[in-house]
């Protein structure tokens, strides 16, 4: 394999995704010299069906709004690889939402389901519908009329699909609900449902919880932990909410958070207390961040990103692409010892490259954030057998899994200096098992 000419192939063949081009780039850049020692993979050209999704789904969602008037969104499923178990991956609700950022997703979800040792293929869905100040009731219709088309592709043993950005317990209750509908059946379709009918203890703070879990794992690499780090964390979703809550159990300071219009800077620490209130602003008023600052007096900067601020440790919580190669210059130069990612490719190439000449502990959200999915995967079981685990069953999973994918990292990505690149070492290991099934099950 020649990673250069099968990107420059799949962007001519697929323009116009510059986020499926990014997310290919890194895997394909850390995993050619591994390929290129098995020369039967190349012969079965395992890497363009690796890369190209088995299929997508595409279709126009139609709902009403509370003034009777008729909207259209387009709705998508990307069914990327099923090599080792069903299709798997978040429903993101958002107005940036397109196939190509589908595409990164569904592609990056294929290795990291595949480091989490469950059996999950990789798969993503959303639709460019935002529910920010959308009624319950029009996000209910939404859901419902999301879930019409949807429901044909999916179920518990071909494509189960959970939450991601804009979508939470609220709307994957309503999406359960139609589904339940149609198909008259109750089956574990969706993950992160509601715990009366089905969910797991312990999914909606898997994502954060097992992003500190996996750095503590790295910080104990450099015979360190969290006890009075300070942290910048970005976004406060789902992500983000337990992310600080982890960090403050474990005796780190957190001192930011930030949606999409700002982010507040507070010196003392996110307590406990106001962490509290965030939840309540954040999933039951749906408000903004500005009125933390508001109510608690520290500074609010509007239109900015928190990596200026001086911390130990950085976790971003939000989006792709939300941290550049200068922000990453000025995070070092500040003294950051470890980045740990919550938020699916939030660094930017140049991002990466800067962490990693910096030679600090650095580790992609395919690694990092694969506590959520774990979890999920956690929930289909206990839906199999029709049983639930108490928090403390789930939690310790957790935390064996997290502890497993650090372990494959290092194993698949120290270098020859004692440096551990986190980046090849998830990218090797998450291949590998994924590769090894395909060339099992002949050419599909
Ligand atoms: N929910 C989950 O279990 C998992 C989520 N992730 C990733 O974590 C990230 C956050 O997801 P959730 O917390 O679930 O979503 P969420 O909808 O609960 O929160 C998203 C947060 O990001 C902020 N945000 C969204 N777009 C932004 C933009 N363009 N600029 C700045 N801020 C922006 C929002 O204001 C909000 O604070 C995403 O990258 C998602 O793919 C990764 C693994 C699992
Ligand atoms: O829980 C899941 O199935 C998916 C979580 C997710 O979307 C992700 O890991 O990015």
């Amino acid at each position: 394999m020649n990673a250069a000419k099968v990107l420059e192939d799949l962007k001519r063949r697929f323009p116009n995704e510059p986020e499926y081009h990014q997310a290919v780039e890194e895997v394909l850049s850390t995993i050619e010299e591994e390929y290129n020692k098995h020369p039967e993979f190349d012969k079965v050209n395992l890497i363009e069906r690796l890369c190209i999704p088995d299929r997508v789904y595409q279709f126009r969602v139609t709902w009403m709004d509370d003034k009777g008037n008729i909207q259209t969104n387009m709705g998508y499923r990307v069914q990327h690889n099923n090599a080792i178990g069903p299709y798997k991956g978040g429903i993101r609700f958002h107005s940036s939402v397109n196939l190509g950022i589908l595409k990164f997703l569904a592609f990056e979800q294929t290795f990291k389901n595949s480091l989490t040792t469950l059996p999950m293929g990789g798969g993503k869905g959303g639709s460019d519908f935002s529910p920010r100040g959308k009624s319950n009731a029009e996000v209910m219709r939404f859901c419902q009329a999301f879930m019409l088309e949807l429901w044909r592709h999916i179920g518990p043993e071909t494509d189960v699909p959970a939450g991601d950005i804009g979508v939470g317990g609220r709307e994957v209750g309503f999406m359960f609900g139609m589904y339940k509908k149609l198909s008259h059946e109750f089956s574990g379709v969706l993950t992160g449902k509601g715990r009366e009918f089905g969910g797991s203890l312990i999914r909606p703070e898997a994502t954060g919880y097992g992003n500190i879990y996996f750095l503590m794992e790295m910080l104990k690499t450099k015979g360190t932990d969290l006890k009075g780090k300070t942290c910048l964390v970005s976004g406060s979703g789902n992500v983000a909410q337990y992310t600080v809550e982890k960090v403050i159990e474990l005796g780190g300071k957190v001192v930011t958070m930030s949606d999409s219009d700002g982010y507040i800077y507070d010196p003392d620490g996110i307590d406990r207390e106001k962490l509290d209130f965030i939840m309540e602003l954040k999933n039951l008023y749906r408000g903004r961040i500005r009125e933390y600052a508001e109510k608690y007096g520290c500074k609010y900067v509007a239109g900015a990103r928190p990596w200026s601020e001086k911390a130990d440790i950085a976790l971003p919580s939000a989006t792709q692409n939300e941290l550049n190669g200068d922000e990453a210059k000025q995070l070092v130069a500040n003294g950051v010892i470890a980045v740990s990612e919550g938020a699916n490719m939030p660094s930017t190439p140049e991002a990466i490259r800067v962490f990693q000449e910096a030679k600090i502990l650095y580790a992609p959200g395919k690694a990092a954030n694969a506590g959520g999915v774990s979890v999920s995967g956690l929930e289909m079981t206990q839906n199999s057998i029709k049983l639930s685990w108490s928090q403390e069953e789930v939690d310790e999973k957790l935390k064996s899994i997290m502890k497993n994918i650090h372990e494959a990292c290092v194993q698949y990505g120290t270098e020859a200096d004692g440096y551990v690149n986190y980046v090849k070492g998830a990218n090797v290991a998450g291949f590998m098992k994924v590769a090894k099934a395909m060339m099992a099950q002949g050419i599909v």
